[in-house]
């Protein structure tokens, strides 16, 4: 087998992300639901609906047609939303090669079952956590597209597995750095989407930066508390997948999550914003995956808690700010 790539996905990362895998020499092809959107990629080499504006390599192809899509290719990357990853894998996985790495982009938790990605694509595809891999790290899609040097990290059980892909993904902007922590990696991402809800809601409402850094902090000490509870590597919430991505999404306006609290704070309800965009905010969805897990693991997580109930329309993102200063007090380190 050679060294073509199936990104299966057509969205803003799925799109960006193939730059990355392009620039590192690899032939890429990109399944995505819409065939009109794998045309504009043919015909044009622009992802006129999730990337306008940034021309696409020519080795990167486009196809509606999974088995297309995943022929002779060695690693498959899964880029659709992460509630939407159960109902697709029966589509993909029939045309994935025996041997094929899956590497999960998707930064969520499956609601229902409270399960990371790669324990969705295991469980499903019957696959071995050996062959599954995250990449996740402070990488917002547009950025990245215009090839604006960044660093993120490849997560694997197998570490050889993690090698490997950090060979394919090295590019001239695109650093990769190896982990074995795979659930840390993927934990830390699904997070801090929720944490820049919270942020966004903070700035919505006209708050400044002591307010956003407040909320950063302490939403880097409640993941570590629920990640590390979980079987997580502490120095991995304090790296790329955790800080460094948790300070990229809740300072950058490109984020999906950001922006969406930023509308509630400003007064949208939830199905306006809905409405206003076709693009996923992993995070509204998560925060109630998130909430449950920690409630079973019987760890104290004030913002996943109360993004939730702003997200279920049971508390304004007001009254969220005054229930966090309000809350009982403690010591910073509890
Ligand atoms: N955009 C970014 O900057 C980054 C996104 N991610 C993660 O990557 C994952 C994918 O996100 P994006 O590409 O940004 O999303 P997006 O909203 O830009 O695109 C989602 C893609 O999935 C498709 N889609 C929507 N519903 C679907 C369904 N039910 N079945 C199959 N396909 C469906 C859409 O047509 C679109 O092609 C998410 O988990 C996100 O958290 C991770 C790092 C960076
Ligand atoms: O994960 C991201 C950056 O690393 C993208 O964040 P949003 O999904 O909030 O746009």
């Amino acid at each position: 087998m050679g060294d073509k790539i199936a990104v299966l996905g057509a969205g803003s990362w799925g799109t960006a992300f193939s730059i990355v895998l392009a620039d590192a020499g690899n032939d890429v092809c990109i399944w995505a639901r819409r065939e009109e959107v794998a045309a504009a990629i043919n015909d044009q080499h622009e992802n006129t609906d999730y990337l306008s504006g940034i021309e696409l390599p020519r080795t990167i192809t486009s196809t509606h047609d999974p088995e297309q899509a995943l022929a002779g290719a060695d690693v498959v990357v899964l880029a659709v939303p992460s509630q939407s990853l159960r109902e697709n894998l029966p589509t993909f996985l029939p045309y994935v090669a025996r041997d094929a790495v899956l590497v999960s982009l998707m930064k969520g938790v499956e609601l229902g079952t409270l399960k990371r990605m790669s324990e969705v694509i295991e469980e499903v595809g019957d696959i071995r956590a050996e062959r599954i891999a995250v990449v996740s790290g402070p990488n917002l899609a547009r950025e990245i597209a215009r090839r604006e040097p960044a660093a993120s990290v490849v997560a694997c059980a197998d570490e050889s597995v993690a090698t490997m892909l950090q060979q394919r993904v090295h590019s001239p902007a695109f650093r990769p750095y190896t982990s074995v922590d795979v659930l840390g990696c993927e934990y830390g991402g699904a997070y801090k989407n929720v944490v820049a809800l919270c942020v966004g809601m903070a700035v919505g409402q006209g708050f400044g930066d002591n307010t956003t850094a407040s909320l950063i902090t302490r939403g880097l000490a409640e993941t570590a508390r629920l990640a590390m509870n979980l079987g997580a590597n502490p120095l991995t919430l304090m790296g790329l997948a955790g800080l460094g991505d948790l300070v990229a999404t809740c300072s950058s306006p490109l984020s999906r999550n950001r922006t969406f609290g930023e509308k509630l704070g400003q007064g949208m309800t939830v199905e306006e914003i809905y409405a206003s965009t076709r693009q996923v905010a992993e995070g509204a969805k998560s925060c109630s995956s998130l909430r449950a897990l920690a409630a079973r693991t019987g760890v104290e997580a004030p913002i996943v808690d109360a993004v939730d109930e702003v997200v279920q329309g049971r508390l304004t993102t007001s009254q969220l700010m005054d229930a966090f200063i309000s809350r009982d007090t403690k010591a910073e380190l509890s």
